[in-house]
């Protein structure tokens, strides 16, 4: 198997965009923001494909996680995300192509990877009759951690996820919100390098997926890799710094999420007198928001500033003048397929 370390393309990210008649994988392109191109990959694979019968649940893949990205892994239901986490760490076998997490190849060398990972996939497994705490203990147990400290990992933890006062209630009567943050839990007991989270905010209401975003960040400045797939793009958007969309288990875009949120080089015009600034704009006007924005390509020479005096001088009065940008939401759809469950 190829070392995957020994990549020397420099091309730790790739970017590509397609419309759906266009099946493409994704590109390798221009040289983008972020990191340094010499950043460690954490994660890193190439040509992943997993095939169930004749059907590609991921298909050829080429993912690229650095240390200290906070890595989102977006699509569609059915696009391949939980078998692909599934493949990371060892629990699925790929059909074809080359894994390599912190350093070491996956699956062979596998027992070397997870002991440094905090994991949860597909939901929080825990035994429903002990309480969350004795589970936690019986997982550090099971762990390469020494006794000597048990105590204090496990209360650690629960305090990390917010569940430090419950801990003699039994799982079962737990939310699933609260067996979500138990698991969470468990992946934080080895103080990991490197989170893989499988969906980890579902089942939570809106100020435990606040919470939960605040903790990673928090573990993410102190150093640890988070690699994350959801179906949420509002909760991508608001905690990840790199974003991987897959569609039918291609990986059809891999970018720092400022690059994909990339200025349209439109500006969006906020004003009370709208129908004078429409008539002053004539055809520099393009489009208007929902909520009454002027969308304005102003001509190359002019810019922003141009616009401004132009507007001021017919006798607008501006509220706001902002580079209108595109949204994840936006370069989402635009690229994906519905989900394979719709199909
Ligand atoms: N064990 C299996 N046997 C056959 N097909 C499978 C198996 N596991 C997954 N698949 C198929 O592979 C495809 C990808 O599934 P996967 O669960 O990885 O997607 P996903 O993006 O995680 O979806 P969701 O967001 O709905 O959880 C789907 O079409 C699914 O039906």
């Amino acid at each position: 198997m190829t070392n995957l370390g020994e990549r020397s393309d420099g091309a730790r990210r790739s970017t590509g965009v397609r419309t759906p008649s266009q099946p493409v994988p994704v590109q390798r392109a221009r040289p983008l923001p972020g990191p340094p191109v010499d950043t460690p990959l954490v994660i890193e694979t190439r040509g992943l494909t997993k095939r169930y019968g004749s059907r590609a649940a991921v298909d050829e893949v080429d993912l690229h996680v650095a240390e200290g990205d906070r890595y989102g892994f977006l699509g569609p239901n059915g696009s391949g995300k939980t078998t692909m986490v599934r493949m990371l760490l060892g629990l699925v076998f790929a059909t074809r192509g080359e894994i390599r997490v912190l350093g070491h190849e996956v699956p062979r060398e596998v027992h070397r990877v997870l002991p440094r990972i905090g994991a949860m996939v597909e939901g929080p497994a825990a035994y429903g009759h002990l309480s969350g705490r004795a589970n936690l203990d019986l997982l550090d147990a099971s762990g390469p951690g020494p006794r000597a400290g048990r105590r204090r990992r496990v209360g650690e933890a629960m305090e990390r996820v917010g569940l430090g006062g419950v801990d003699r209630r039994p799982v079962r009567t737990y939310s699933l919100g609260m067996r979500q943050r138990l698991g969470l839990a468990g992946a934080l007991l080895s103080k990991p390098d490197l989170l893989i989270l499988d969906e980890p905010t579902n089942g939570l209401d809106p100020h435990g997926i606040r919470e939960i975003r605040e903790l990673l960040i928090e573990l993410n400045h102190e150093g640890t890799t988070v690699f994350l797939s959801s179906h949420l793009l509002a909760e991508i958007e608001a905690l990840c710094t790199q974003v991987g969309v897959v569609d039918r288990g291609r990986l059809v875009l891999e970018e720092p999420l400022d690059a994909v949120r990339r200025h349209t080089g439109r500006v969006v015009v906020t004003t009370p007198d709208v129908e004078r600034a429409a008539a002053a704009l004539g055809s520099a006007l393009v489009d208007r928001t929902p909520d009454g924005g002027l969308v304005v390509s102003p001509a190359d020479d002019a810019g922003a500033a141009g616009l401004a005096r132009h507007l001021v001088g017919a006798g607008v009065r501006l509220d706001a003048l902002e580079p209108e940008t595109v949204s994840l939401e936006d370069v989402v759809v635009r690229i994906t397929g519905p989900g394979s469950d719709r199909a």
